[in-house]
């Protein structure tokens, strides 16, 4: 209808998805392994350029090279990004779309071969792709994490089922009989002329997805203690002092509790370094679990930790510091030697506090829970 010339465009979808498996293959290298699916993607677009490669030869090589393989090898290069895209998202990836393009390939292998049926093939080819298409926007959109990029990538995959699903439609509602030759409807031109743009899109979200992964996990590693999984000393000051700005602001109370484990030389001289290094990571998890959401906790030295509490008066705060005394007592791990925790409380209730004098009322709350015998909390 708009006299497109569907030969050039597959050669552009050739092109264009040369240049992103090359992208994929060269970025996957600098990326950490455990981001998946870069080089899976990278094969998919090299699936896709095999198959528009093949449909070039239209007319030059048998039908099996020139049309039956290249129908089959665009899905196919689809369902290897829905791969890539489980991986990244760690989804368990379904063998459902394998199962489909199988049962697929016998249908193509009946229109073409036995009864050669233009307009069958067609419909095969475009309702694998709409439901392969489909398939990948979903998986995006189980993401537990959806920023911008998902969003984008989401969307693009949402598009190109829709176009994909206008084209099975009307192949399969068409009153007449279709071939190559007068198979020149609207929908016809949009399919060929924005596959590569579609293409491109997709890749361009994807490596958005994946640069964007990349980013928070830095910014995770560099504000967190590898060990116990709680924030590094740096951070949790930066955040004590926006939050006692914050409270001074608003007026609302804030505490934080100082938390260093009781005799630590001792288990390490008794049970070594690993074992205390499993102790304090016990310690952390298990303190983190007491906590709520806004609470922050903190690694402060080796065995000391400070809780950040938004939000809550001393008396809250002494409430939140005897539960973890207390499940620290109680909780009777089999692998770990039997260890106790002493804490120290301390409120914004002055208005001339500031971070370190905040922290020194903790910490000398903190001493007096020591002398007093451990084991204990002690409010400042
Ligand atoms: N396993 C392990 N030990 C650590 C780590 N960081 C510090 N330590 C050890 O923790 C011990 C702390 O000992 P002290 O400061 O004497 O305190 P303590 O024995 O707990 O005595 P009190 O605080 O008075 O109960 C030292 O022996 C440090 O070497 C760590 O990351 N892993």
């Amino acid at each position: 209808m708009l006299g497109i010339d569907a030969h050039s465009f597959i050669i552009i979808s050739a092109a264009f998805g040369l240049l992103c498996a090359f992208l994929f293959f060269a970025v996957r290298v600098g990326f950490p392994k455990n981001i998946g699916g870069l080089a899976q993607w990278g094969w998919g677009c090299l699936l896709m350029v095999v198959g528009a490669v093949g449909f070039t030869t239209r007319g030059q090589l048998p039908v099996l090279f020139s049309s039956y393989l290249p129908n089959l090898f665009i899905p196919a290069g689809v369902i290897f990004m829905h791969y890539s895209l489980s991986l990244f998202g760690g989804l368990a990836s379904s063998k459902r779309l394998l199962a489909l393009l199988c049962i697929a390939a016998l249908g193509l292998a009946w229109v073409t071969f036995v009864v050669d049926d233009y307009r069958g093939r067609v419909i095969i080819v475009s309702g694998l792709l709409t439901v392969c298409f489909a398939a990948c926007g979903m998986t995006i959109y189980r993401y537990r994490v959806r920023r911008f990029p998902e969003w984008f990538t989401c969307s693009i995959y949402a598009a190109t089922a829709c176009v994909m699903g206008t084209r099975f439609l009307s192949v399969l509602l068409y009153d007449g009989t279709l071939t190559l030759e007068n198979d020149t409807s609207a929908i016809h031109d949009i399919y060929f002329t924005s596959f590569p743009f579609s293409l491109v899109a997709m890749s361009l979200g994807f490596l958005m997805m994946a640069n964007r992964e990349l980013q928070s996990r830095l910014e995770s590693q560099a504000l967190h203690d590898p060990m116990s999984g709680a924030y590094r000393r740096d951070a949790l000051l930066e955040m004590l002092q926006r939050e006692i700005a914050a409270s001074r602001r608003h007026g609302r109370p804030m505490s934080i509790l100082m938390m260093d484990l009781d005799n630590f030389k001792a288990i390490n001289d008794t049970h070594g370094h690993l074992v205390g290094d499993k102790v304090i990571v016990h310690f952390a998890a298990e303190a983190t679990q007491l906590l709520r959401t806004q609470d922050v906790i903190g690694r402060f030295g080796g065995e000391e930790f400070v809780v950040l509490l938004p939000q809550t008066d001393l008396h809250a705060a002494l409430a939140t510091a005897e539960r973890i005394c207390s499940r620290i007592a109680k909780s009777n791990p089999t692998e770990l030697p039997f260890y106790t925790v002493s804490i120290g409380a301390a409120s914004l209730d002055r208005s001339d506090l500031d971070t370190l004098s905040l922290l020194d009322a903790a910490d000398k709350a903190l001493y007096a829970a020591k002398r007093a015998g451990k084991n204990r909390v002690v409010a400042a």
